[in-house]
């Protein structure tokens, strides 16, 4: 039987690979597709190599006005969702791409690869950003593994730039700007904190009151990396190769979590929703650096999504995900 399924903010980076997955997906009809200026397009007129669905049309996103639907992926742009989802009838699922109900009581916390078992029976779920799941996908076994301590971790990222969506309007965005240019920004109080601080809380269990997270610009199209500068506990002596088992143990049996030796690359993930992990310890300086990729709008987004709205629809977790990434 097939799961109907709507996607509002298809013309954005978010929800446009939303429905490349959807589309591909064994169970998944795409039965609306909403937006604001999109509106009255047929799909085709954004996505030429859409094949089949070109003749949807893109609806004037109403919540009050959605036709039957299994599941609702909604895409918008950070404070446009929050009201809006709200009028969504009881009987839709959701899987909020954006960030306007992580941590919100009602809403379930979509870290897919970490527990999925508490996703399974939500109605409503908050996907993690982008960062967070680069982030949380390496430290998570070692905050479970107790290998770390959470309240002492420095994040610095590297982002992609169509992280900032197609919308992300300014002048800052353009060719011009970001080619042969690299740059932080969000310092300290980037929206992403308080997430994977609860997170981390939240594995391990302590407290995540030291995190330091800084993210940065670079000139690509897709991809993020998290560098994770983590101490031991003094004189645990943890090695690379405890880290590398225990997140082997952790992940194991989860179809897309790679544990590698080697530093992960953004290309491997891209256009997947895998996510690469790998760590280098010093057991003499009690230091561990612990390394997550994903492709933002995979894991960092629609893919993740889809995994979700399939633990929430019973359907197995990898249908419309098996992809390998793009090469090169
Ligand atoms: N880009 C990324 O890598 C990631 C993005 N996210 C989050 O996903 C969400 C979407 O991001 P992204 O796809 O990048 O953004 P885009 O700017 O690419 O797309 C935004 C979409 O929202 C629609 N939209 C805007 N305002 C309204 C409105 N009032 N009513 C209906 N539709 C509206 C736009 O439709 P139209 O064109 O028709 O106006 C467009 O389809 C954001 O919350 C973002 O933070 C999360 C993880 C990663
Ligand atoms: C390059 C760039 O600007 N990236 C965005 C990604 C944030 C994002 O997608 O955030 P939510 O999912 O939390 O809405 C940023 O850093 O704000």
């Amino acid at each position: 039987m097939s799961i109907r399924v709507g996607i509002v903010g298809v013309s954005g980076y978010g929800g446009g690979e939303a429905l490349r997955l959807c589309a591909n997906h064994p169970s998944f009809e795409v039965a609306y597709v909403a937006g604001e200026s999109s509106s009255g397009s047929k799909l085709i007129e954004k996505f030429p190599g859409i094949g089949r669905l070109g003749d949807l049309i893109i609806q004037k996103w109403d919540p009050t006005a959605l036709p039957k639907l299994d599941v609702l992926f909604a895409s918008l742009p950070t404070g446009a969702s929050k009201d809006a989802l709200a009028a969504v009838p009881a009987g839709t699922k959701i899987v909020d791409i954006g960030g306007d109900h992580r941590y919100v009581d009602g809403w379930t916390y979509g870290l897919a690869d970490v527990w999925p078992e508490q996703i399974k029976s939500a109605s409503r779920v908050a996907n993690p950003g982008c960062y967070p799941a680069a982030t949380l996908g390496a430290l998570a076994p070692l905050l479970a593994g107790k290998l770390i301590e959470p309240g002492n971790i420095i994040v610095d990222a590297k982002t992609g730039v169509s992280g900032a969506g197609r919308g992300g309007g300014d002048s800052k965005f353009s060719y011009a700007e970001v080619n042969e240019d690299l740059s932080p920004y969000g310092l300290l109080k980037h929206t992403h904190m308080p997430e994977i601080a609860a997170t981390i809380a939240k594995v391990s269990g302590g407290s995540s009151a030291g995190l330091i997270f800084t993210p940065h610009l670079v000139p690509m199209t897709r991809g993020i990396l998290a560098t994770i500068y983590c101490r031991t506990h003094p004189g645990a002596g943890v090695t690379t190769e405890q880290c590398l088992e225990t997140a082997r143990k952790f992940y194991a049996g989860r179809p897309f979590v790679r544990v590698t030796d080697k530093p992960p690359h953004t290309k491997w993930a891209m256009g997947s929703n895998l996510t690469f992990v790998s760590y280098a310890a010093d057991p003499e300086r009690n230091l561990v650096i612990a390394m997550g990729v994903v492709d933002n709008l995979g894991k960092g987004a629609a893919g993740q999504a889809v995994q979700n709205a399939n633990l929430i629809t019973g359907q197995p977790e990898t249908a419309g995900l098996e992809g390998t990434p793009l090469w090169p």
